[in-house]
């Protein structure tokens, strides 16, 4: 392996340029002879070449031994019968793509090759080597040997006059150095030409006139696609006289009309989302999620019912570790919904986010559980089959018709240790408390169940959040009331099936302000986290504690939980105040969310006189008194923005009275123009009035006449009858 001894040789790198090197004669097979004297040759390169040419046979040898070197010895057969300009020659010389020089393999791969020549063909190494990449270059522009190889050959020189720096390297290197410069060069130009080519091809921002004209769904999507590759590397591919507010808006329109959404349902979607994961939960949200069904364990064991149903024609699975309870169906010969075991009340039709709240709650024997809005009883007939039917379970709902549903399901399914309640569940702290647990499984806009019930991309507006958002805050405020903090406990869970942190998170984060309640981890092990930032809000950080599910991540319903715990019984006193502000007009609203907003970690919470230590919520750590000063400071922020709130109601309150005083005169003003009128009505009516006395007064004394009359009458009568006997006497 003489070639291998030399690389570690450093004089074999030493030493004079290659054009300064003797060539020896050169001994040339009859093809390619040239008449004359070597020195004939117009161009000492193309000497130099057939130097080369007349050594490579050799090589030839020794490849044709190797055979990891085929290519090599291929190129080096048509050396000896081809002239060195042939693009074939080119070729077969340039075994490396771009490729190899990426990962490095280009250098390797000549070791290799250098290893394999085993020849010790001292002299010629270095002139082949410094050979090969020339002919590289040659056949690179795939040109004749003339005015263009003319400037090859310059160039060559030049690098070579560069590589005569480098004198430590070896030839090979010197060779790798000069491609490798070469093909980042290339590779610069590359990227221009496609940035220009992306920029120009990918996506023009259409005009106004296109975009009046409809499009196709297909092109609808395109677009969608476009846009949001722009959206994502939008520096580069934007369009310099289009600002990001027009390519969201764009989007916004193209994704409403591909899915069918409302604009502004769109709008919160994408405000939750990234635009790469909008798209997957909207496609995702077109599908319906599997059927699933979870056993009725007061009745049968899942294994038996699985059983029973496969000897059905079902088609079935367990729904996946977390639950013990629940079977996914693919595929039922019989209506899942009316099949023996149905009707016996072996298991219940559920979706399997719908799963998750109840083992959120984790409900035990013989304690008092509230279910406060339970139609159709779903959850409510899972939580008394955790309880094994001790306890109570009080399955509450406002909608009376709705709870039928709930006596036929527990009828069905053999829950015998629950009372069925039909309140407001606002009103129920005012009823009943005192609950080991409580489930709010809150009314919401379904937008997690878009797959279920597609109105709702469309038919939810801002009115319904805002009607659902307020609800939700009043049910869970009285839920965690329910709830007795001496419990061993002391639990509540909210859940929604829906998305928008409007119905979620900041529900949340209002009961951790209102009452003594803190949130714990659900226990349940998948699900992403609760949002801690969201548009201008700052929540809690145990907000990462709540569970959110989509159908694109989790393949279920879009669902929230949330768990908390009670450690106090006591209402803090500036909930109720707040309260009352709630109440507050719109604008006052808006201002204190926006105060409220920003000192959202310091407000501190203020505990009436049984009350246990005050308790920090949005604080990190207790005692430290820098944090007190800290404290003091933000609780004044806090007494200045109430007050300036307080301030505000006070004037629109003036501004109210005012407003009726001015009614008032109004009205007055309004009454004297009508006085002639009214005085002449009421002359009329007295009038009348009198007339009708005095009508009454002449009946009356009629009356008194004819009685009169009757009773001389009577008395005559008397008196005749009198003398009549005195007479006959
Ligand atoms: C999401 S559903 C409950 C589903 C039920 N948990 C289940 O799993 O079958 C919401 C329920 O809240 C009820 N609801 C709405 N307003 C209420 C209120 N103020 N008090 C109690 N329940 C209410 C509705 O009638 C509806 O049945």
């Amino acid at each position: 392996m003489g070639r291998k001894a030399k690389f570690g040789d450093p004089k074999a790198i030493k030493g004079p340029g290659r054009k300064a090197r003797k060539q020896g004669d050169p001994v040339l097979p009859r093809s390619l002879q040239v008449k004359g004297d070597r020195n004939e040759y117009p161009d000492p390169r193309q000497k130099k070449r057939f130097d080369v040419m007349k050594k490579r046979p050799k090589r030839n040898n020794k490849f044709q031994k190797d055979g990891p070197a085929f290519k090599k010895q291929k190129v080096v057969a048509k050396t000896e019968s081809e002239d060195e300009s042939d693009p074939e020659y080119a070729s077969e010389e340039e075994p490396m793509d771009d490729s190899e020089f990426k990962k490095g393999m280009f250098v390797k791969h000549k070791r290799d090759i250098l290893a394999d020549d085993s020849d010790g063909e001292a002299e010629g190494t270095e002139e082949e080597d410094d050979q090969e990449p020339e002919e590289q270059e040659e056949n690179d522009n795939d040109s004749d040997e003339g005015e263009d190889s003319d400037d090859d050959d310059d160039d060559d020189d030049n690098d070579d006059d560069d590589n005569d720096n480098d004198g430590d390297l070896l030839p090979i290197e010197r060779e790798s150095k000069k491609l490798q410069k070469k093909y980042e060069e290339e590779k610069k130009l590359d990227e221009a030409e496609t940035d220009d080519m992306v920029r120009q091809c990918v996506f023009e921002f259409p005009t106004e006139e296109e975009l009046e004209q409809p499009l196709s769904l297909k092109d609808i999507q395109t677009r969608i696609r476009d846009l949001i590759m722009v959206l994502n590397d939008f520096n580069r591919l934007r369009d310099p006289n289009r600002g990001r507010s027009e390519y969201l808006q764009l989007l916004k329109s193209d994704l409403c009309s591909y899915y069918s959404y409302n604009e502004f349902l769109m709008e919160l979607l994408m405000q939750i989302f990234p635009l790469g994961e909008l798209v997957d939960y909207l496609e995702a949200s077109e599908v319906q999620r599997p059927l699933t069904i979870r056993t009725n364990t007061l009745k049968t064991r899942r294994r038996d019912l699985a059983q029973a149903l496969i000897n059905r024609g079902v088609n079935l699975d367990p729904v996946g570790k977390w639950t013990k309870v629940g079977l996914v169906i693919y595929s039922s010969q019989v209506p899942m919904g009316a099949t023996p075991e149905y009707l016996a009340g072996h298991y219940v039709l559920q979706g399997a986010s719908s799963m998750l709240p109840v083992m959120a709650l984790d409900p035990q024997e013989n304690e008092r559980v509230l279910d406060m809005s339970s139609a159709p009883g779903g959850k409510a007939s899972h939580i008394a089959a955790q309880m094994k039917n001790t306890g109570v379970l009080f399955a509450n709902d406002v909608n009376a018709d709705r709870l039928k549903a709930v006596v036929g399901n527990f009828h069905r399914l053999g829950v015998v240790n629950s009372v069925i309640t039909n309140y407001d569940g606002r009103k129920i702290p005012g009823i009943i408390k005192g609950f080991d647990r409580v489930l709010l499984d809150a009314p919401c806009t379904g937008t997690g169940v878009v797959a279920k019930d597609p109105s709702v991309k469309t038919n939810k507006d801002k009115t319904d959040v805002q009607r659902c958002f307020t609800l939700q805050r009043e049910l869970l405020l009285a839920a965690i009331d329910c709830v007795n903090a001496k419990s061993k406990a002391a639990v509540i869970v909210y859940s929604t099936c829906s998305i928008l942190p409007e119905e979620n998170e900041c529900i949340i984060d209002y009961a951790l302000k209102k009452r003594n309640v803190k949130l714990v981890p659900t226990g349940l092990d998948f699900g992403e986290e609760g949002f801690v930032n969201y548009r201008e809000h700052r929540f809690h950080p145990s907000m990462k504690l709540t569970r959110r599910y989509y159908p694109h991540t989790h393949n279920v319903d879009g669902f929230f939980v949330a768990k908390f715990k009670k450690f106090s019984n006591t209402i803090p006193l500036n909930s109720k105040n707040e309260d009352e502000d709630d109440e507050v007009g719109e604008e006052v609203e808006e201002k204190k969310k926006g105060k409220k907003n920003k000192s959202v970690f310091n407000t501190g919470k203020i505990f009436n006189k049984n009350g246990d230590a005050p308790i920090k919520i949005k604080k990190e750590s207790k005692n430290d008194d820098g944090e007190k000063v800290e404290e003091k400071k933000k609780s004044k922020e806090n007494k200045q923005n109430f007050s300036t709130v307080k301030n505000l109601e006070k004037k629109i309150g003036e501004k109210i009275k005012k407003k009726k005083v001015k009614d008032n005169r109004k009205l007055v003003n309004e009454n004297s123009e009508d006085k002639g009128m009214k005085e002449s009505r009421k002359k009329k009516d007295n009038n009348i009035k009198e007339i009708k006395e005095k009508e009454k007064k002449i009946k009356s004394e009629k009356i008194d006449k004819k009685e009169k009359n009757k009773n001389l009458k009577e008395k005559i009568q008397l008196k005749q009858n009198k003398l009549k006997r005195k007479k006959l006497n």
